[in-house]
């Protein structure tokens, strides 16, 4: 993290946010999938803009398109329609500038390397030089609470270390975008509670931009600023919804009438897209 000094920092004028710098813009995209049983329209005609610090949910059923938007921003997918930009530039730009790090549904780390192994692993495909390597992976084990666990491997670390041993990854080159694919949809809710306590915690601490797929209507309102409720056949955008919640969230905010307000409207959104067939 580079800090500005106090003197540079925007002047902001009194009433009024200082204007929001967009990091993600899409604008009419499509992605149309070709199989043998015809086109599929994981996305048509999506136009939203992220904003940096923003943390962005996705949430809908099943197919509605939620990771590959998420793949599209991160240049592992190819939209057939419409722009889209990161940073200013188009997302295989972005991705050779190292605008962003993606952690997986799946923690997706490699048995044979010990937990260091496998941070480094990105770090040496890039050419860090050791040092680098050695101090980043320090750092960002620390950053997820995973300090003196660098040379275990990953069996011997429960789901939820493995999942935060993933998202020390995709920290580890200082992106200032992590796009998160359902990171924590596979632990159980007291891990799952514990680990977006964590995130938001991290997300403070460094101000990135986080783009987080979920199915599950609490943790998208827990975590979010904005929230893009999606619907499936074709996959689009039906409702987004700007957080009224305040940045400092602890756990219990889940039963105040605000956040039960959110997680209505999310409800009441994806009701309204779904098909139930
Ligand atoms: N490579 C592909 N080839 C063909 N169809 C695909 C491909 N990838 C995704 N699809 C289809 O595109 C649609 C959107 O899929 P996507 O995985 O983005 O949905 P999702 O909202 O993330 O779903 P889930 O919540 O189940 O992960 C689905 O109908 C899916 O079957």
């Amino acid at each position: 993290m580079t800090s500005n000094a106090p003197n540079s920092l925007p002047q902001e004028i009194p009433g009024q946010s200082p204007a929001a710098e967009t990091v993600i813009s899409a604008q009419n995209l499509s992605l149309t999938f070709e199989t043998a049983d015809g086109p599929v329209h994981a996305l048509k005609d999506v136009s939203l803009d992220i904003n940096k610090g923003d943390f962005v949910s996705f949430i809908g059923p099943s197919g509605c398109g939620k990771t590959t938007f998420l793949r599209v921003m991160a240049d592992l997918e190819q939209p057939t329609g419409g722009q889209i930009s990161v940073n200013g530039v188009s997302p295989r730009e972005a991705r050779l500038n190292r605008a962003y790090g993606y952690v997986f549904q799946a923690a997706g780390l490699y048995p044979w390397r010990t937990i260091g192994g496998n941070i480094r692993l990105p770090l040496e495909i890039m050419g860090y030089d050791k040092a680098d390597q050695a101090e980043r992976v320090t750092r960002v084990l620390e950053m997820v609470d995973l300090a003196g666990f660098e040379k275990k491997f990953p069996w011997q670390l429960s789901g939820g270390m493995q999942q935060r041993a993933s998202i020390a990854r995709a920290l580890a080159f200082d992106a200032d975008i992590l796009l998160m694919d359902e990171p924590f949809g596979a632990l159980d809710e007291i891990v799952r509670d514990h680990l977006n306590e964590q995130l938001l915690d991290l997300w403070a601490k460094t101000g990135k931009t986080i783009g987080f797929v979920t199915h599950s209507i609490p943790e998208a309102v827990f975590l979010s600023t904005k929230i893009v409720v999606m619907s499936p056949r074709p996959g689009r955008v039906t409702d987004v919804i700007e957080s009224p919640l305040p940045k400092e969230r602890p756990l219990e905010i889940r039963d105040t009438p605000e956040f039960l307000e959110v997680a209505h409207r999310v409800r009441e959104g994806l009701r309204a897209g779904h098909s139930y067939d």
